[in-house]
């Protein structure tokens, strides 16, 4: 039987270190790979050589007893590598062989008694490892290139079990795949597996292109993983186009499930990426599609920026006259050009830029967000002792988006976006003219946040030395520059970013698996955390549209081209930062009153809610007031403050409540001086900023309105608590920033974990009856469970986790630290602590387990982006829905009586509102009838969990087996 090397290669040397191997090497080689030996080469027995038709081996002997002790101690490396790996992870370090028959190679390794593995399993192999006596990995495949999973002869089932480790980690996927329907549930087949290859499992290949991002390892062990789960295999195509356009086993490998442990801390992309001029030539796209039809790839999952989805896009285009055209030039067979005649591709953008349409954020702009906005707070205190200006330039080539984000963030002075091409003559006149105001208030800092790629309507870039200048020539200013660069794309991934990428990879997954030859390409976007599918081609189309607009200078059509929410932002931003006090928006008639109060405890963003609160409506004219320390601040102390810009300045960005906080509700109160004060202040509108208690709060005072009315004015709830409990909304403020928080310990306490042998910790999430927190950090972290109060804690749960810890310690020898979420209320028998003595007892010394808690860490420092910016504009809408509601002009008030005073509709229950995120949109709806029909009041919680479906992901992402009642 010929045995020709993987590569083509057909002379090889093994040297051995150490002479009395040479017989056992050569008995090894002989019978695995079926070779005759030349007799007459060595008559002193010293080398060996070892022969057929296609292939040359020679054993040289070095002998060298020095080398014992490091051979002795290598074997030692070697049998704690056979316990902890999956030996494809060393297929680096191998030589791979190809031969006809794996099963018949199984059984020569049983014979001899050499350690080996099977992959995928043992009744089918397509790889088996094995250790030469030198300690070499040795590989061996029956496909024709190392990494397909298309075999050149299907083989009968091995006659030799697979070492235990592996057998019953195989068991754990067999048994995670049990679940999972197949055949007719799974449309997909039909393509690239059409015909004789049908009942072939999905190949399906992830890539990271272009710039790294954050989020990318969380987004490729999500594909990875769901792919396994689904009875797919997963390949990864290591440097992006780059490696697709090389191909071969160096660059495209079989991911397993244990290849990907840990990543979702892991900042960049471990799969790695680069800018690949060859696949912009078609040359380079026709090498990029033999290497996947080599490795038997049906589908490719790209995540990148708007660069590398334009390139899928053409791919996929282009995918049927590649086909041909390898066809025609012999290079692949009439049956694989039939198998292959179609590729799926989906698109997961993922991009610090967020520059591609369609999408309200792409996988990594949050997390660069979040560390210009780091970078700024630092930059802020000293700009601020020495009254200095500072100049951020930020990434983002085609694209304002981080530099709007950051300009809303940071409150900065003045931003410079490609989006608003500013103009020539009068830019700088501008910004100076808002940097003096501004410094008249009494601001003693400033910031200008210049995005890379700021133009003005000539297409001049706007570089940060002109700005710098400018301020420097024109106001004086002692100026520096920072240039934040590639610390932008550094660190690991924010929440956000971790479990948006993490359901982007899961979708990704489902997108291939659904789609038919006749289904558009997709790409997977998000639209209020909403995961969503849209059209590559389209998607791609909008996205080149605003480059094309900018190039030929239709600036009013690039803005409208952004998605809304960027508008939206951007008119935001001026209104809060660049307005003019003294020529406010409205009409003096249209002036409202308007007052903000936080209930409840704090939460992050509640201080950038009262900041853009204020800012806001000093820009259009109204005057707006604070209720300090809550109700009970209002009615023992009748702390009530109108608020200036200066009070406020730096709330955009600072922690805690600023205004202070308490849990008091009206009626535990005194709701009658509540009322009072209301009517003192002459009140046109309220904004209450907090969790339940504000839900609660705003019930009771619209209830009352019968009775006094001074509540019969429009009433908004800006949900702002940790738990994310609030019923009327999918989202509130603060969760974020409590999230990030999590994260960042639970990253500290999984490095313990994975230190200290066979070590596992619980940790202690707040949320009350709420295991919203919880879960999102199971995802985020890729924690082993998380146990909430929805579902509480079962003792056959308990098991079978105990049992689940325990085979995952086995089989990473107990290196890899294993993390568990419990929210306190999870259950009223088992504290954390409680659990983890319960658990170390019960895992008999196979592994111990500790309790964390994290406790008001949890409230989080400075606020995260997301709350910063969602707080910004969710404070604005509910100015604006104030202001539509509100009837009542000044001039009446001059004239109070009780009908014009209160001229809403006492029954209008639909001025009493909770602003929300409800299935991707942001709504207001009636207080009455969210408490009245959607809350389980007893519970302080919604009675429909919006995020339930996160909690089978969390598990099957971290193959926790479910124990179902
Ligand atoms: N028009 C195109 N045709 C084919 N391939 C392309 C095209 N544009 C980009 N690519 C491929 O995608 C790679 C990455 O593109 P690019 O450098 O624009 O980054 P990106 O994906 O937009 O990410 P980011 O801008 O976030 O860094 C390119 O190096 C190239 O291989
Ligand atoms: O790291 P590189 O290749 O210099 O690319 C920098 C560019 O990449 C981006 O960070 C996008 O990933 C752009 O904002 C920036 O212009
Ligand atoms: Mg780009």
């Amino acid at each position: 039987m010929p045995c020709p090397v993987v590569n083509g290669t057909s002379y090889i040397t093994v040297k051995l270190c150490l002479q009395d191997l040479l017989k056992s090497c050569e008995t090894f080689y002989k019978k695995l790979l079926k070779l005759n030996s030349d007799e007459s080469e060595d008559a002193t027995g010293r080398d060996s050589t070892l022969f057929n038709d296609a292939l040359v081996l020679k054993l040289v002997v070095k002998d060298d007893s020095a080398l014992r002790e490091v051979f002795t101690q290598q074997k030692k490396d070697l049998v704690y590598r056979i316990k902890s790996h999956d030996w494809r992870s060393l297929v680096n370090e191998c030589v791979t062989y190809s031969v006809d028959d794996l099963v018949e190679a199984v059984t020569v390794l049983a014979d001899l008694d050499a350690p080996y593995q099977c992959w995928p399993n043992d009744i089918d192999p397509l790889q088996v490892y094995t250790l030469d006596p030198m300690g070499n990995v040795v590989g061996l495949t029956s496909s024709k290139n190392g990494m397909s999973t298309t075999k050149q002869n299907m083989s009968t089932a091995p006659t030799t079990a697979l070492p235990s480790l592996v057998a019953s980690r195989a068991q754990s996927y067999t048994d995670l795949t049990k679940n999972v329907p197949t055949g007719a549930s799974y449309p997909s087949l039909p393509i690239g597996n059409a015909g004789a290859n049908s009942q072939r499992k999905r190949c399906i290949a992830v890539l990271t292109s272009g710039g790294d991002a954050q989020g990318m390892n969380p987004f490729v062990r999500a594909v990875v993983r769901t792919a396994l789960f689904k009875g797919c295999q997963p390949f990864a195509i290591f440097e992006g186009y780059k490696g697709l356009v090389r191909g071969g086993p160096e660059y495209i490998k079989a991911l397993n499930w244990e290849d990907v442990d840990g990543w979702n801390a892991q900042g960049g992309t471990n799969i790695g990426t680069a800018r690949c001029k060859e696949f912009k030539e078609r040359a380079g796209r026709l090498a990029g599609a033999l290497h996947l039809i080599e490795a038997g790839i049906d589908a490719l999952i790209v995540c990148g920026g708007d660069g590398s989805l334009t390139g899928a896009d053409l791919f996929r285009a282009e995918w049927p006259s590649l086909v041909d055209e390898l066809l025609n030039s012999g290079k692949i067979t009439a049956e694989q050009a039939t198998t292959y005649q179609h590729l799926t591709i989906c698109g997961a953008v993922g991009s610090i830029d967020n520059d591609m349409a369609d999408t309200d954020s792409t996988i990594g702009a949050y997390s660069a967000l979040d560390r210009i906005c780091e970078a700024v707070d630092y930059v802020e205190a000293t700009a601020k002792s020495h009254s200095r200006a500072f100049v951020i330039e930020v990434m983002g080539r085609h694209c304002g988006w981080l530099a709007l984000m950051s300009g809303i963030c940071t409150s900065a002075d003045s931003i410079f976006i490609p989006e608003e091409a500013v103009d020539p003559k009068t830019w700088r006149d501008d910004m100076c003219k808002v940097v003096t105001k501004h410094r008249e208030r009494g601001k003693r800092t400033t910031i200008v946040i210049v995005a890379e790629g700021a133009l003005d309507s000539d297409l001049t870039p706007v570089t940060s030395e002109d700005v710098h200048k400018t301020l420097v020539d024109r106001l004086g200013l002692d100026t520096r520059i920072t240039v934040l660069g590639h610390v932008q794309r550094g660190g690991s991934a924010v929440a956000f970013d971790r479990i948006l990428a993490t359901l982007q990879g899961v979708e990704s997954v489902n997108a291939v698996l659904e789609s038919t030859p006749s289904t558009p390409s997709p790409i997977i976007t998000v639209s209020e955390n909403q995961i969503q599918r849209k059209s590559l081609v389209e998607s791609v189309k909008s996205t080149k549209s605003i480059a094309a607009a900018i190039k030929e200078k239709e600036f009013s059509r690039v803005l409208q081209l952004r998605n809304s929410e960027f508008v939206e932002h951007y008119e935001n931003y001026l209104a809060i930062n660049a307005a003019d006090h003294y020529a406010p928006q409205l009409p003096k008639k249209d002036r409202l009153k308007i007052a903000i109060v936080n209930v409840g405890a704090p939460a992050g963003g509640i201080n950038s809610a009262v900041y853009s609160m204020t800012a806001f409506c000093l820009s259009q004219g109204h005057k707006p007031y604070a209720i300090y320390n809550g109700w009970s601040g209002l009615t023992r102390h009748e702390s009530v403050r109108t608020l200036t810009w200066k009070n406020v300045l730096g709330w955009e960005s600072s922690g805690g409540s600023e205004l202070g906080t308490d849990r008091d509700i009206p009626s535990s109160t005194d709701i009658g001086m509540i009322a009072y004060y209301f009517e003192k202040y002459q009140f046109d509108g309220l904004i209450i900023v907090g969790g339940f208690e504000g839900f609660v709060s705003l019930y009771e005072l619209e209830r009352v309105r019968d009775v006094y009315p001074a509540f019969r004015i429009p009433m908004v709830l800006i949900p702002a608590t940790l738990s994310n409990n609030v019923p009327g909304t999918e989202y509130s403020l603060g969760s974020d920033t409590a999230l990030n928080s999590l994260i960042k310990y639970c990253d500290v306490i999984e490095q313990s974990a994975s230190s200290t042998k066979d070590r596992a910790f619980i940790v202690d999430c707040q949320g009350g009856n709420s295991g919203y927190l919880a879960t999102c950090t199971h995802i985020a972290v890729g924690a082993h469970a998380s146990y909430v109060p929805e579902e509480g804690i079962t003792l056959d749960q308990l098991k079978q986790d105990i049992t689940n810890i325990a085979e995952a310690f086995d089989y990473s020898d107990g290196r890899e630290g294993q993390l568990i979420l419990k929210t306190t209320n999870a259950s009223k028998a088992f504290s954390a602590t409680a659990l983890a003595d319960v658990m170390t007892a019960e895992a008999e010394g196979k592994f111990s387990v500790k309790s964390a808690f994290p406790g008001h860490i949890q409230q989080g420092g400075k606020p995260s982006p997301i709350d910063r910016t969602r707080a910004t504009r969710f404070t604005i809408r509910a100015v604006k829905f104030i202001e539509e509601k509100q009837t009542v002009s000044c001039t009446a008030r001059d004239s109070v009586t009780e009908v014009n005073y209160n001229p809403l509709d006492k029954a209008n229950t639909s001025t009493a509102v909770v602003l929300g995120v409800k299935n991707a949109k942001v709504v207001f709806s009636p207080i009455k009838s969210v408490y009245e029909k959607e809350t389980d009041v007893k519970k302080r919680i919604p009675k429909v969990i919006h995020w339930t479906p996160l909690r089978s992901i969390a598990d099957h992402l971290s193959g926790r087996k479910k124990v179902h009642s």
